[in-house]
């Protein structure tokens, strides 16, 4: 079975598998400059906290390839522009803002000495390679420690996309089901569709489907009864920003499972690369959740379904309770949702 590709930059071009046609069609969107990657984040070309990181570094590659035949004044400006520029494209993953950190400082620490632009351009390249082969290794080592977690036959619930198509192609918590599979725990999974944009149905679908891993698709409104009868094991979600107190930011909706699972005392557990753990801020109230467009609720598949000029709200992620997490599980091990075990990480990764 050919691995999912996500993202793939050849001669020059960025190539993004185009998540907004699966399961329909596979297609390539083709990214020629920071401009077109800061378009392929914001209209969710490519989505999922990870990947929109490796997007935006090769969005600072690709800045850096149009203007590195500029004087260096003109293309140190255009640089800073264009980093700035991709931080606005989606402002809830802290992967995006990690990512461009990483980028810049390589820009910003050889853009004086070094002997001309195009070997920066190659130093920028690399960098971005980098960030996706760590996501793949920091995907893998996540799914070894969160197989820990999956009992023999689980029945696993998951919410929105969090497999290969949210990272550079293995998963968080999607990698951990595949893990399970694979290691032979006769796992079956819950997808739930995730409105408004069904990342469940069209992505988390396609891609079990693909592998012939066992699930079943539900309205988002049935994992209530699904839990109170019994039939749910364990619920693996991603996250897009983690508070430094164990606060999760992640698709919306996982609040709201959250509290059921808290309810029906079911483990839940977030899925996430210690990349998506914010020190700079100190709990989940701090977290800005982006407000994505009215369609995205009033239609479906481009198709108005909804009276017209109607109000409607539609935040993309909503933020659970560190009380309500029973671990996060990350490529350095499985962490208690608490300010201890977070702060005890960071004294070990420093
Ligand atoms: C690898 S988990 C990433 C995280 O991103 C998704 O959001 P979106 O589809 O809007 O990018 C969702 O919150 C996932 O849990």
């Amino acid at each position: 079975m050919n691995p999912i590709k996500p993202i793939f930059f050849e001669e020059e071009r960025l190539f993004l598998l185009d998540q907004r046609k699966i399961p329909l069609k596979e297609e390539y969107f083709e990214c020629n400059s920071f401009k077109d990657t800061y378009y392929a984040i914001k209209e969710m070309v490519a989505r999922g906290a990870p990947l929109i990181g490796a997007v935006a570094a090769y969005g600072v590659v690709l800045a850096c390839k149009e203007f590195k035949d500029d004087h260096k004044q003109n293309f140190i400006k255009n640089m800073d522009y264009a980093i700035k520029h991709l931080a606005k494209s989606r402002p809830t993953a802290v992967n995006l803002f990690w990512a461009l950190r990483r980028m810049e400082k390589v820009f910003k620490s050889n853009v004086d000495s070094i002997d001309t632009l195009e070997n920066l351009y190659t130093l920028l390249i690399n960098e971005a390679h980098n960030i996706c082969y760590e996501d793949l290794e920091t995907n893998y080592q996540m799914a070894r420690y969160g197989v820990k977690v999956v009992k023999q036959k689980a029945r696993i619930l998951t919410h929105c996309n969090t497999g290969a198509l949210a990272t550079t192609g293995y998963g968080t918590a999607l990698g951990v089901v595949r893990e399970a599979h694979y290691v032979g725990k006769d796992i079956k999974v819950y997808v739930d569709e995730t409105r408004p944009r069904l990342q469940g149905t069209k992505l988390t679908s396609w891609e079990l489907q693909k592998e012939q891993i066992p699930f079943t698709l539900i309205a988002d409104s049935v994992s209530a009864v699904l839990m109170k009868k019994g039939y749910i094991d364990l619920i693996l979600v991603g996250a897009d920003r983690i508070a430094p107190n164990g606060d999760v930011a992640n698709k919306i909706g996982t609040y709201g499972l959250s509290v059921l699972a808290k309810q029906f005392d079911i483990p839940f557990y977030v899925v996430a690369p210690t990349s998506t753990i914010d020190l700079d801020i100190s709990c989940g109230d701090d977290i800005q959740i982006e407000e994505r467009k009215n369609e995205e609720v009033t239609n479906i598949n481009g198709v108005r379904v909804a009276p017209d000029n109607i109000q409607v709200y539609n935040p993309a992620f909503d933020v659970t309770p560190s009380k309500n997490i029973t671990g996060i599980i990350t490529e350095v091990g499985i962490l208690g949702a608490d300010k201890n075990s977070i702060r005890e990480f960071r004294r070990k990764g420093d």
